[in-house]
């Protein structure tokens, strides 16, 4: 067969055109392999430690240890805490709605000890679908509106007390105990309907704050003379005294009394398996409910003795919104839009609960990152605070539209995350707030106080110990 000049040319292009295409195979090849391993690269960080990793700095200063490691690593880094692996993410919103997603709880184990096997911060799917639900029904509108008078009532009878007592006398005194207890009976008169005389109160109160110590215990046998076993021995005894305040609330529900707690409620429902739900269920909202209102109630005194000019500006609209005496309603909450503004902001600037955390049930590729199935990912309300304008200033004018309306913004976890979000969302939130802006009402209604000095905690709680005094005023 005869080869012609152009059947040579046309050979010569095909073979070029192979070439080229090779090499955009090859090229693509390349890309696709760096991209494969970069994806595949662990997150930047260090482990520190074997065993311990981090822990002991990171408890120092939780809030402080992820600012600063966020920002030498430009975003999300591992590191190794409470005996795992970890991720702390940065707060863009798709991490966050990744994060919000996962069921699996990243708390290490002890925290179950401590809190309560069946305690609904502790468990997960499909037990905690059902205690949730459950748990739920406490927290509804017209269940949270049938609390304000109680909360009035106990506000008014601690306020009182504080101002009559040695704060009261112009001798600055650390508010810490009496702020707490304060808290602590507000949670069991509402959450367990009991009236208990202070000094019971006081023990339980005691008893409790050593129980919550065990949070940070790193050794978890029960040796007399360790922490462990005094933390054990505590929640034994406050297991036995719930278990009475149980028996006597039955006993009076069954001859008829109208349930109002939210024990009450856990008693009328027909799905509870038990009195260790019902146990773990007093202690849970106890837990959970006052220490984080008692860190929020100092934050604020904190804030406010920083800005006298804010404070006479709300102490104003308070005055307008309410006569002093009179029943506070939904109606009166909802008249004090700065007051609210003021809150989110103290809980931005200084979240109680700095972290929230999942256990990654399958590898997972976070912001370019590998991270690996079963290492720990936790989300931090104390980055996400720092991602508003100029986040070091406390500006109430934030949260507060150009008309004067409150903007929520607890629904955004990614812009505003002191109570997390998707369905492990703290489920006291409205009654958080509530507690709050019942506190607020009274005390810039009636009340003078100064902040003498205040000395920042970090751990497990994050907020300002205040000391100072106390007055009626108005
Ligand atoms: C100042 C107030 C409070 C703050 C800042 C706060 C914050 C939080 C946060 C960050 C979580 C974890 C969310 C997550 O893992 O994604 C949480 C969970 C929870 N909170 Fe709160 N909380 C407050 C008050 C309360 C109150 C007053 C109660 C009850 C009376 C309460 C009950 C709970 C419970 C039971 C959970 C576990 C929810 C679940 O796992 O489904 N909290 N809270």
């Amino acid at each position: 067969m005869a080869i012609t000049r152009s059947s040579l040319g046309l050979a010569k292009a095909s073979k070029s055109l192979a070439a080229a295409a090779c090499g955009a195979l090859a090229l693509a090849a390349l890309l696709a392999w760096r991209r494969a391993r970069r994806a595949r690269r662990w997150p930047p960080g260090s482990f520190g430690w074997p065993l311990i990793g981090q822990t002991i700095e990171y408890m120092k200063d939780p809030g402080a240890f992820r600012i600063s490691r966020h920002a030498e690593h430009g975003g999300t880094f591992k590191t190794s805490l409470l005996f795992s692996p970890t991720v702390l993410i940065s707060p863009i919103e798709a991490n966050g709605k990744f994060f919000f997603s996962l069921k699996a709880l990243g708390w290490p184990y002890w925290f179950k000890l401590v809190i309560g096997e069946t305690a609904l911060p502790m468990i997960e799917d499909p037990m905690h679908k059902r205690i949730r639900t459950l748990n739920g029904r406490a927290f509804i509108d017209a269940q949270l509106d049938s609390y304000l008078p109680q909360l009035q009532e106990l506000t008014a009878k601690h306020l009182n007390l504080w101002a009559a007592g040695k704060r009261g006398q112009g001798q600055p005194c650390d508010l810490y105990f009496d702020i707490k207890l304060y808290a602590f009976d507000m949670a069991q008169t509402v959450i367990l309907g009991v009236d208990m005389p202070v000094e019971r109160a006081d023990r339980l109160m005691r008893l409790f704050t050593t129980v919550t110590s065990g949070l940070k215990a790193l050794i978890h046998v029960e040796i007399p003379g360790l922490l462990w076993h005094k933390v054990m021995s505590c929640r034994r005894q406050l297991v036995g005294e719930y278990q009475e305040v149980i028996n006597t609330r039955r006993e009076q529900l069954r001859l008829g009394s109208k349930p109002t707690s939210m024990l009450d409620i856990m008693l009328t429902a027909d799905d509870v398996n038990g009195d260790v739900e019902l146990q773990d269920f007093c202690i849970a909202m106890v837990f959970a409910g006052h220490d984080t209102t008692l860190a929020t109630m100092q934050s604020t005194l904190y804030w406010l003795s920083k800005q006298p000019a804010v404070l006479a500006e709300l102490r104003q609209e308070v005055l307008e919104a309410w006569d002093g005496s009179s029943q506070l309603t939904r109606e009166t909450l909802g008249k004090v839009p700065k007051v609210r503004a003021f809150i989110q902001e103290v809980w931005r600037m200084t979240p109680p609960v700095v972290i929230a955390s999942r256990r990654l049930e399958e590898e997972s590729v976070i912001d370019g990152y590998v991270v690996p199935k079963g290492w720990k990912v936790n989300y931090s309300a104390a980055l996400v605070g720092q991602k508003a304008e100029q986040p070091n200033e406390f500006r109430m004018g934030r949260y507060l539209d150009s008309s004067g309306h409150f903007v929520d913004q607890t629904f955004e976890p990614w812009n505003f995350g002191a109570f997390g979000g998707g369905s492990r969302m703290c489920v006291g939130y409205k009654f958080a707030r509530d507690e709050m802006l019942v506190f607020m009402i009274q005390l810039l209604r009636h009340f003078s106080f100064t902040v003498a000095s205040a000395q920042a905690v970090k751990f497990p709680f994050n907020y300002w110990r205040v000391s100072g005094t106390f007055s009626n005023c108005l």
